[in-house]
């Protein structure tokens, strides 16, 4: 597990990471959210060791990091490393051999890659003469090109469309399985809930949430879904409930104890219809959202 610990980052006089920790388990795929400006490229770009915490320190499996384990990591940052005029295999392979690989190495291994992303009829083509979703792809490639220990990418599925999301996910996910540590930051909020295992929510440089998906939705008290046949309204006068929202004859509440959501549900069903009674599964999006309030 890559571990981050108590690192701080000033620029000027302004701290933009505060006592930052958190960790990246392998097997599971980690999301990294927050605003725009919270920190996200700066941790990420500690985490590679190509800036300098303040204080503070990243590990891999208990492990402080040393500038020569760095290598073994594969970044996509965020301005994205490739040139847009020149072919793509060139690129791969004088990025291969900067990993140490041999020059046959990093073309067989290039190749690979690009025939995994269904682009090896492209590989001599300018980057700049495939679709954005292909580029990024490629973007991928470079950071996957020496067999990574460990997997940082800066906002992966950016202007994707969502056949290269789902590619995406899929190349993130083999890796995850293969039980690299894989940390990744997204704006794509509704992304969260099918991809992510655990979750980082940063805010203004301090980290608010550092849990599992299972842990974040579970730390919710059980939220229900009701759907009436008539307005809801009723439901802000019952004792032993919480409502958290009402909307003409929908309603999403918290009802204190068991027998109360039965006695509710009963009442329901004296005044008229109940169409849907149904315990709610938090959304994760629903989760940052209510974090970062
Ligand atoms: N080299 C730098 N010099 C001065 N300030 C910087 C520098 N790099 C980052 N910052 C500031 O640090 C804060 C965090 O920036 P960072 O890029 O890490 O945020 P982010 O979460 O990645 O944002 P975004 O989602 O917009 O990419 C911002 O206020 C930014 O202006």
């Amino acid at each position: 597990m890559l571990e981050v610990h108590n690192v701080s980052r000033s620029f000027a006089e302004r701290l933009v990471l505060d006592d930052v920790n958190f960790t990246v388990p392998r097997g599971a795929l980690t999301g990294f959210v927050g605003a725009n400006g919270a920190g996200k490229t700066t941790t990420m770009r500690i985490i590679m060791g190509l800036l300098q915490a303040s204080s503070g320190a990243v590990s891999l499996d208990g492990k402080p990091l040393e500038s020569g384990t760095r290598p073994h990591f594969g970044y996509m940052p965020e301005e994205r490393g490739l040139y847009p005029k020149q072919p793509i295999i060139d690129q791969l392979v004088y990025l291969g051999q900067l990993h140490s690989l041999s020059r046959s190495d990093a073309r067989r291994r290039a190749m690979e890659l690009l025939a995994r992303f269904g682009l090896d009829d492209r590989a001599k083509s300018k980057l700049e003469s495939l679709s954005l979703g292909n580029q990024q792809r490629v973007q991928v490639a470079a950071a996957l090109l020496h067999e990574p220990a460990v997997l940082i990418l800066d906002e992966p599925f950016s202007g994707l469309d969502p056949l290269a999301v789902d590619a995406m996910s899929s190349i993130l996910r083999d890796y995850a399985s293969r039980g690299v540590p894989v940390l990744f930051s997204s704006h794509q909020l509704d992304l969260l809930d099918v991809l992510v295992d655990h979750l980082v929510i940063i805010q203004d440089g301090r980290i608010l949430a550092n849990a599992s998906a299972e842990t974040l939705r579970s730390s919710q008290a059980t939220r229900h879904k009701l759907s009436l046949g008539a307005d809801a309204g009723w439901l802000r006068e019952e004792p032993g409930v919480e409502v958290i929202d009402i909307s003409g004859s929908r309603a999403l509440v918290n009802f204190q104890t068991e027998s109360d959501s039965q006695r509710v549900l009963r009442e329901a069903l004296s005044l008229g219809t109940v169409t849907e009674f149904a315990i709610h599964r938090p959304a994760l999006a629903d989760i940052y959202r209510e974090i970062i309030k």
